[in-house]
């Protein structure tokens, strides 16, 4: 085994996470190394999460567009798309991504083991490479960033070739006429728009009452219309009893008695956070149910010198937050155990469904419940001059604020651009004291035509509402 001592931190795990955490660590001078088990550096992020997804949905949401634009409809047949295609080129996205994240890690001088990492004793990782080699890092600071998988029930089984997770879904070789998806969440929600705007069949099911119920009412609803629109069937408040796959296909057996069968199943039902075999036992760590690991305020765990960062501790579990939670942990330990760490607060919502969702703040009901007096200012899109000439007129923006102060207190969006504008409204959102107002709006000129014009339409609504 090879020994490599005298490093300030070794991080494992280089998803947006341990990435984030390296270069500023290497910013602030730090001998650094990263261990990564696969064979690229990116983390699921790259190769099996938000960028797949985000590439396949942007392919797809290109077809719908075709689809709507009087001059191009007719010409493809969605159908005609074959899934291999659409993955064909979503590998071309990751290999991009790859070729650039690979860079900054030799531009910053920080040392890439490849293998799997285990930590073996305080300050200690061992690194086990694919074809026997060893290595033992020696370091003062240990960062998990090991993130996340899909969750397996052990009633389901994920080794049948009709059966997929969110990362086997990228292997799937064919294109399937009829999918059950099963889970809603966001990963459900989002896969059930790329296979509806690919003209696959699709049931999803949703073991809640509501569609992501953590979103504003109007626009929960809003997403069960167009899904249902684009030929979703969506199945609220059902739970698996069983699935049983055979060489034709799948079915899912619910709790209610209904019986569902379709060419294949991708299961979205949660994640699990990567902590087994990585020697937690070695330090006195243990995870939670959910292989979540609990940090402090500096990202510490209850090791001293060992800390976490990303989906491997729980909330938000986002690639947005994980970058974020990287460099400010980094930061921290540069800073030394006496100084405070920047935390992750107040991150906006993006939901890549067609049409997308972005939110930021509190929703109506948290307002209503927590007695806070507030009013709607609201933008739709049919009426704005941008979405008139792009074609892109379902959507709508709403501002929530307080009555008395203006403060601006939510933002609720969906439809064209919405995972962009959502940071027009953040940036007010976050100024200290009367700057946060929905004055802002109404008082600096934007361009025109453009999406953002929908704040100035939601303030001037809101503003005439309290005015009556
Ligand atoms: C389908 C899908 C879509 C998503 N879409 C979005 C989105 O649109 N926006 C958004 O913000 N978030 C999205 N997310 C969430 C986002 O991908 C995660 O929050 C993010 O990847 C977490 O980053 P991370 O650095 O914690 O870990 P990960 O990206 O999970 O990377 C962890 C890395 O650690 C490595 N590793 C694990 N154990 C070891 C070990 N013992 N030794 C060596 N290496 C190890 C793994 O190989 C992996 O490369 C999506 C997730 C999924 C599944
Ligand atoms: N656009 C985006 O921001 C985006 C897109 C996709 C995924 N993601 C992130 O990926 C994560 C996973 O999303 P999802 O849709 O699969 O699930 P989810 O987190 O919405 O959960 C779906 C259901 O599974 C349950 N569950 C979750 N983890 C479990 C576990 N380990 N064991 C048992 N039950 C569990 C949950 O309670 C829930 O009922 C989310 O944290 C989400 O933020 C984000």
């Amino acid at each position: 085994m090879d020994i490599s001592a005298g490093w300030d931190l070794v991080v494992i795990g280089s998803g947006p996470a341990g990435e984030a955490a390296a270069m500023q660590a290497a910013k602030e001078d730090l001998r650094v190394a990263i261990v990564e088990d696969q064979p690229a550096v990116g983390g699921n992020c790259t190769h099996w999460g938000t960028i797949p997804s985000k590439a396949l949905r942007h392919q797809v949401r290109q077809l719908v567009r075709t689809q709507r634009n009087p001059l191009l409809r007719g010409i493809l047949n969605p159908r005609e798309i074959r899934w291999q295609d659409m993955i064909a080129r979503t590998r071309e996205v990751i290999d991009s991504q790859v070729h650039v994240r690979s860079g900054f890690y030799v531009r910053n001088r920080v040392k890439v083991f490849r293998g799997r990492g285990t930590i073996t004793a305080p300050g200690e990782v061992r690194v086990d490479d694919a074809n026997g080699r060893q290595w033992l890092l020696r370091s003062r600071n240990i960062l998990l960033a090991t993130g996340s998988r899909p969750y397996h029930p052990e009633d389901v089984d994920f080794d049948h070739p009709r059966v997929y997770d969110s990362d086997t879904i990228l292997d799937m070789d064919h294109t399937p006429r009829h999918i059950i998806i099963y889970g809603a969440g966001v990963i459900g929600s989002e896969y059930a728009c790329i296979f509806t705007g690919l003209g696959v069949r699709v049931d999803l099911v949703n073991s809640r009452e509501h569609l992501l119920d953590f979103l504003d009412t109007e626009i929960s609803d809003a997403l069960s219309y167009h899904l249902r629109d684009q030929g979703c069937t969506i199945r609220q408040g059902e739970h698996y009893q069983r699935v049983v796959a055979d060489d034709e296909g799948v079915t899912l057996e619910l709790q209610s008695g209904k019986v569902l069968r379709a060419d294949a199943l991708l299961w979205c039902n949660g994640r699990s956070g990567n902590t087994q075999g990585i020697g937690l036992e070695n330090i006195g760590l243990e995870a939670n149910s959910r292989g979540q690991l609990a940090v402090d305020q500096r990202y510490q765990t209850e090791a001293e010198g060992v800390y976490a960062v990303g989906d491997v501790v729980g909330w938000p579990s986002l690639a947005s937050a994980s970058y974020d939670q990287g460099r400010f942990c980094a930061e921290a330990i540069a800073a030394g155990p006496d100084q405070p760490a920047r935390r992750v607060t107040d991150v906006p919502t993006g939901i890549y469904t067609i049409p997308g969702i972005s939110c930021v703040g509190r929703t109506e009901h948290e307002l209503t419940e927590a007695r806070v007096p507030y009013e709607v200012g609201q933008a739709f899109f049919k009426n704005l001059a941008r979405a008139q000439i792009t074609g892109e007129q379902v959507g709508m923006l709403k501002i929530l604020f307080h009555r008395e102060t203006l403060e601006v207190l939510g933002i609720h969006c969906f439809g064209y651009q919405a995972m962009e504008i959502i940071h027009v409204g953040q940036a007010i959102m976050r100024q200290p004291g009367e700057l946060n107002t929905l004055r802002y709006f109404i008082d600096t000129t934007f361009n025109y035509p453009t999406m953002a014009e929908a704040y100035r339409v939601a303030a001037i609504n809101g503003l005439n509402r309290i005015r009556r």
